[in-house]
């Protein structure tokens, strides 16, 4: 059977009288990259603050490389969340600090005992695998926005992540730049064996990268398998609109 890196049963979450996850069932395989598609405010942040722990859910299990988040303690948390890398939709990178600044923050921070020899190394390294060698001694303000992502992704990758997060990684990059990172999603998977959830609201990037396709509504995944199963043949008209109006339906 295939490994499960995260497995979801039953998860709910509400705030006040708003319920946000109503039962979610969900897994991510090892090395699959599965796509998380829904509105604004159907609870996709939601469930990945769930993932790593910075929210609790009310009932249901949420459990990540074979442990129960809801259970860890600090120590057994922080653990958790090195092996979970996180791109954020701002890239997030720092803006005072050189890209070689920025890579080393996460190293230096976790990991103990590199020598800087081993720290440049490891830095070129991926830098050279997001296909910006030469921008080592670069500030942020001197890099595109496509170029920003892909250091973000260099920098998450730095502390060899199980679990790849991308949070919107196309918004607001022109359709050849969103190419681009839809094909460099698809490269760390291969290059580093990542097993990823990509969250996006862009059709072209769910599916050049999706293994399969997830769609929350009301709560729940409804709707989920290839982008074909998914939208080709969609019954549910609120699918069906999200590959018709892109998203623009209510
Ligand atoms: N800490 C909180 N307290 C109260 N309500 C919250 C909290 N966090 C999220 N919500 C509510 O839960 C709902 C889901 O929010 P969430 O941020 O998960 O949406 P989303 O699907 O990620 O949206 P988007 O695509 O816009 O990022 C929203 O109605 C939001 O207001």
């Amino acid at each position: 059977m295939e490994e499960k890196v995260v497995e979801i049963r039953g998860l709910m979450k509400s705030f006040g009288d708003l319920d946000v996850l109503k039962g979610v069932d969900l897994d991510l395989f090892k090395g699959e990259n599965l796509v998380v598609l829904g509105k604004s405010g159907s609870g996709k942040s939601v469930l990945i603050k769930i993932m790593v722990g910075l929210l609790k859910q009310d009932e249901g299990t949420m459990r990540v490389l074979g442990k129960e988040v809801s259970e860890l303690k600090t120590k057994a948390l922080n653990d958790l969340r090195l092996k979970i890398g996180f791109s954020f939709q701002n890239s997030a990178l720092y803006d005072s600090m050189t890209v070689r600044e920025n890579m080393e923050f996460p190293l230096v921070r976790n990991v103990k005992n590199l020598t800087r020899g081993e720290i440049t190394k490891k830095i070129e390294e991926l830098l050279d695998s997001v296909g910006l060698p030469q921008s080592i001694n670069q500030m942020p303000s001197e890099l595109s926005g496509g170029q920003k992502k892909r250091i973000g992704v260099a920098r998450t990758l730095i502390l060899n992540p199980e679990i790849m997060l991308y949070d919107e990684p196309t918004a607001g990059l022109d359709p050849i730049t969103c190419m681009d990172i839809n094909n460099l999603i698809n490269q760390v998977r291969e290059q580093y064996n990542t097993s990823s959830i990509v969250i996006t609201h862009d059709l072209t990037c769910a599916k050049v990268t999706g293994d399969r396709q997830a769609v929350l509504l009301d709560g729940q995944f409804k709707s989920v398998g290839s982008f074909d199963e998914v939208f080709a043949h969609a019954d549910d008209r609120r699918v069906k609109s999200f590959y018709d109006y892109n998203f623009i339906d209510s």
